[in-house]
């Protein structure tokens, strides 16, 4: 029997490195995309709610074949938490031969950095190549993901935050304005980032955090949406036309984040049709129709609408917590960090 290895947090913080991780999960949503020729197995996550408390528990297991990837990631989703996150998640990655049980590691931060880098994958594929304006709408841990992710592929002139809450909003862009938070990416990055050019070239910059939604997206190129909203906050009438949004809330099936009119006159690509569509209010309430995977866009079986209003709508993905997981798991083992 192997032993069972242990990764905490903090260990699994230090091993990741976002470069090598955008391209895996890159490469890895085009696989998935293939359909039944991608030799990977993910049903749809299995979610307990907890009534009393608006909590939820989520299971997703995968199997990838050619990965040799055999996860799953137990996450619970409490939107009321104070004092501990609100996301925490366990991975546990098996020998696919024969079934042991290789690492359990913390998920909490596999979850947290690769939701941001599967929106910058989209984001690259979708948006203009000129992006000058980015509007964040929510101030947790997924706005702050989305901003160093997306600070990885354009230089904007114009960050622009919304937060239901105003103070969490003006804290959230102060931290942009101060660097830290790309500062911290740099700590753990093993390799030169284009995350550190980004920090060293942004002189001429502003950072505002807005009263209003539609003060934060007007004119915006990539608008990223990233709350626990259960009505629609972001409306068509505000985007501009050809617009890039990624919409990583709404996350069941009577949560809401975007208005139908967007929903239905955009162009919709998600992370896996199948979840969004048993998951997503956003989705399944707007009757809206999904063009694409944006893994179909990668592996060259469906187009990128560039010029279009575009809408990349994520649950996420229990093969992008497997590849994250499978690559900690390699690293730590041939570092043997403790
Ligand atoms: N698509 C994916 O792969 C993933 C999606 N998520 C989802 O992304 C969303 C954000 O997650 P985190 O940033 O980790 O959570 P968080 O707890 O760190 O931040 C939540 C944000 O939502 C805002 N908010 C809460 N209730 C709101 C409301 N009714 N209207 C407007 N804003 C509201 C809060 O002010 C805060 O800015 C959640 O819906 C979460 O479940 C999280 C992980 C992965
Ligand atoms: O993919 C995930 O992990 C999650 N997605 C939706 C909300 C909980 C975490």
């Amino acid at each position: 029997m192997s032993t069972l290895t242990w990764i905490d947090a903090d260990t699994v913080k230090k091993l990741l490195n976002r470069d090598d991780l955008f391209k895996l999960l890159e490469a890895g949503m085009g696989q998935y995309s293939l359909g039944i020729d991608s030799g990977i197995v993910q049903p749809v996550r299995c979610t307990v709610a907890v009534q009393d408390v608006e909590g939820y528990l989520g299971t997703m297991p995968c199997y990838s074949r050619s990965h040799g990837i055999l996860t799953t990631k137990l996450v619970s989703f409490y939107p009321g938490n104070v004092r501990v996150p609100t996301h925490l998640a366990w991975i546990m990655h098996f020998n696919h031969l024969d079934g042991t049980l290789l690492a359990l590691m913390d998920g909490e931060v596999i979850t947290n950095v690769r939701t941001g880098l599967v929106s910058a994958v989209a984001t690259k594929y979708l948006a203009g190549k000129d992006s000058k304006i980015l509007a964040i709408l929510g101030a947790g841990t997924q706005a702050r993901s989305h901003y160093v992710a997306m600070s990885s592929l354009y230089q904007f002139k114009q960050v622009r935050i919304w937060n239901r809450t105003k103070q969490n909003g003006e804290k959230f862009a102060d931290e942009i304005r101060s660097g830290s938070l790309l500062a911290v990416q740099d700590a753990t990055s093993t390799t030169t980032t284009t995350t550190t050019t980004m920090t060293t070239n942004n002189n001429n910059w502003t950072v505002t955090c807005c009263d209003t939604v539609e003060e934060a997206v007007k004119d915006a190129d990539v608008i990223c949406v990233a709350t626990f909203a259960t009505e629609p906050i972001l409306k068509k009438k505000w985007v501009k036309n050809g617009a890039h949004i990624n919409a990583v809330g709404a996350v069941r099936p009577n949560w809401r984040e975007l208005d139908d009119d967007l929903m239905t006159s955009s162009v919709v690509y998600t992370d896996t049709r199948d979840g969004c569509l048993l998951e997503s209010g956003d989705v399944i309430l707007s009757k809206c129709k999904i063009y694409a995977e944006i893994g179909e866009v990668i592996n060259k079986s469906k187009q990128s609408y560039q010029d279009e209003t575009t809408i990349f709508k994520s649950v996420g993905m229990a093969i992008e917590d497997g590849i994250c997981a499978k690559y900690i798991y390699e690293k730590h083992t041939s570092t043997n960090c403790t």
